[in-house]
């Protein structure tokens, strides 16, 4: 089942980002971009789940349509119900504590909390602490938590794991690889390490305007 479809997307800033960019992302697959600081990695991580509409071309989530048909009422649905992104900067509520703000999305789904994932990513003893108590790697893990409580059908991950050591980094991305077999999910990966873009199912490299296929 094709989950997400971008078709001749272009972007630009001040200057050209990126021409002519197509990408198909299905169920239990997962996609991992990389390239140099500043190629427009995260600006098309943007562009596909939702927050920024290209300059030019289309982008179909679930088959619909995202930026010429849809009301932002809609676009707010499909963002808080069917896809969860993990940003570089986590935006974490400050004043709670990291259960809390896992239990969020608990709340807004209606679903526990999956102690399992707690467990593989080694948070379970900072959950009472509020978010300014934890170290970066642990504030970076609480976010990934919090998006995966949601149970989102596509899962886009801007460094997901830049903060985390070589093991934990792997954990992580071990559970995120099981959230997508297990859930008929997706996985869009934005990273600089080419290693671990290397354990998705296809890589692309943002280079020259282009996305060129490594793998
Ligand atoms: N909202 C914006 N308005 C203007 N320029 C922007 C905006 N967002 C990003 N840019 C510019 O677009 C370029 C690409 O930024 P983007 O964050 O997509 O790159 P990236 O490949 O993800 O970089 P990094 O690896 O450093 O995170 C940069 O030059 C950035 O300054």
């Amino acid at each position: 089942m094709t989950l997400l479809e971008a078709t001749n997307i272009s972007h630009s800033f001040d200057y050209p980002l990126f021409d002519d960019v197509n990408i198909k992302l299905h169920a239990q697959e997962s996609i991992a971009v990389v390239g140099v600081s500043g190629s427009g990695k995260s600006t098309l991580l943007h562009i596909l789940s939702t927050l920024l509409a290209p300059k030019q071309g289309s982008v179909k989530l679930f088959g619909q349509e995202i930026y010429t048909k849809n009301t932002q009422k809609q676009l707010l649905h499909i963002r808080r119900y069917k896809i969860g992104i993990v940003f570089q900067s986590h935006y974490l509520f400050k004043g709670f504590s990291a259960k809390e703000n896992i239990e969020v999305s608990s709340l807004l789904v209606n679903h526990p909390i999956d102690e399992e994932i707690i467990k593989a990513f080694g948070i379970e003893r900072v959950l009472e602490k509020r978010v300014t108590e934890l170290s970066g790697g642990e504030q970076q893990r609480v976010s990934i938590a919090r998006v995966l409580t949601k149970r989102p059908k596509i899962l886009f991950a801007d460094e997901p794991t830049g903060n985390l050591d070589k093991k934990t980094a792997g954990a992580v991305m071990d559970v995120l690889f099981h959230y997508v077999q297990d859930n008929d999910a997706a996985l869009f990966l934005v990273t600089h390490d080419l290693q671990l873009a290397q354990s998705c199912s296809k890589v692309y490299r943002l280079e020259d305007l282009r996305l060129k296929s490594l793998q």
